[in-house]
């Protein structure tokens, strides 16, 4: 059987090498305007940093003094160890799941993260727009943005920042979810802050056959210490189910990992200087100012320094209620097409954070349920039966959140 032309344009997009660190901005820009072509969609590009596009396809709605729609996707995706994969990453090659072809899985990185929403966007708008030949109130700005991946510092950051977005006058934005194996669709209304934070330490040094006292790593132990067991105080929350014998989530903690330790030269001299990082992720509910005056005092108790390779400060989440005028429509229109809805903290960072700050309510949803999670894996992979019902998705969606009054 013929592959149908939106999955054919789906394995297109996926072809495309946008993986880090050297993504090919330049090829996915010049699909996406190709498909701005084939959708009368206006085109415009915006490099805030040099060879980093934003790319916005914009849909002018029948009233567009109101406030705007922005369906947001990253266009990069993370690297692969090639070794690991049965299929080449980014062939997008198409396996069918029985001998009837019923179905078929779509191997390639960046399935599931992000490129199923992205294409999702334009296939359900292609729907609406031409094939029906609706017209939506709002007009809506498919936004495709680089460098999510390693941080969005280049990419939503600056754009948000940027005049071009105030001019979207954004009132309301869709972005990236996850997965869930389980039945429900996962609504992200908001995510955990990330603290990168390094203690350093300095202490005296001599030979390692010694008592040398004030050494830089006497200094760092019980900072580790300290912030272990914060990480089981935690960890015991987390495992602690609701009065209502609910699990809970990740988003609803704070955790804490030492990820990056450095001393030492040789085995018997005594360091000069020892470094300890911790990647910490704060649940909203924490007061991000005083946490991080915690640290700098913990850091100053035992006589090292920090330093904050990340801190973000703000713990804005988007209401999941009727004060959002967005969210009802929202919620019928998924509700309408059978999904059960989970609302959830996004346990990492996402381009969502950026928009929040803004002012712009944004909800995370990937509508991939009762599938394994496999961003960032090796094997990466959409059924397309879950592609289609993603273009379904989104067509309800979108045709709610852009005729809301
Ligand atoms: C602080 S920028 C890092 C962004 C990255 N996002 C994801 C989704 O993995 C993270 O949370 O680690
Ligand atoms: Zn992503
Ligand atoms: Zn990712």
């Amino acid at each position: 059987m013929s592959i149908r032309p939106s999955v054919q344009r789906f394995i297109e997009y996926l072809r495309i090498k946008t993986v880090q660190p050297t993504p090919d901005y330049s090829t996915c820009t010049k699909f996406l305007r190709r498909q701005a072509q084939e959708l009368g969609l206006d085109f415009n590009v915006k490099e805030y940093v040099a060879g980093k596009p934003v790319v916005i396809l914009s849909w002018p709605g029948t009233s567009p003094s109101l406030p705007s729609i922005i369906l947001n996707s990253h266009t990069d995706v993370v690297p692969v160890f090639e070794e690991f994969w049965d299929y080449p990453p980014f062939d997008a090659t198409r396996v069918a799941t029985d001998a009837q072809g019923t179905d078929f899985k779509i191997y390639a990185r960046g399935s599931q993260d992000m490129k199923i929403v992205g294409h999702g966007y334009l296939e359900a708008i292609r729907r609406l727009k031409v094939e029906e030949k609706q017209q939506m109130l709002r007009t809506i700005h498919a936004v495709f943005v680089p460098d999510e991946e390693i941080g969005g510092h280049d990419g939503m950051k600056l754009f948000v920042e940027s005049k071009e977005f105030a001019a979207l006058n954004a009132g309301f934005a869709l972005d990236e979810g996850m997965a869930n194996p389980d039945k429900p669709l996962r609504v992200f209304y908001g995510e955990r802050a990330p603290c990168w934070v390094k203690f350093i330490a300095r202490g005296n040094t001599g030979h390692g056959s010694q008592f040398i006292e004030g050494t830089a790593a006497e200094k760092l132990v019980p900072i580790i210490d300290h912030l272990m067991q914060f990480r089981q105080t935690q960890l015991q929350i987390y495992k602690t189910p609701h009065d209502d014998g609910s699990q809970r989530t990740l988003g609803e903690v704070t955790t804490a990992n030492l990820t990056l330790l450095n001393s030492g030269v040789q085995h018997n001299v005594v360091p000069e200087n020892a470094t300890a990082g911790f990647d910490i992720r704060m649940t909203p509910a924490v007061d991000y100012t005083e946490f991080k005056r915690d640290l700098e005092a913990l850091a100053e108790k035992h006589g090292a320094e920090t330093e904050f390779v990340q801190f973000w400060d703000d713990n804005s989440t988007t209401a999941t209620d009727t004060s959002n005028p967005f969210w009802p429509a929202f919620e019928q229109a998924v509700t309408a097409q059978g999904f059960d809805i989970f609302k959830e903290i996004f346990p990492a960072a996402t381009d969502s954070r950026y928009l929040r700050r803004a002012g712009v309510p944004a909800l995370g949803v990937t509508p991939l349920c009762q599938a394994p999670i496999l961003l960032h894996d090796h094997n990466e992979f959409v059924k397309e039966s879950e592609f289609l019902a993603a273009i379904d998705f989104y067509a309800g969606v979108i045709a709610a959140v852009a005729n809301v009054h």
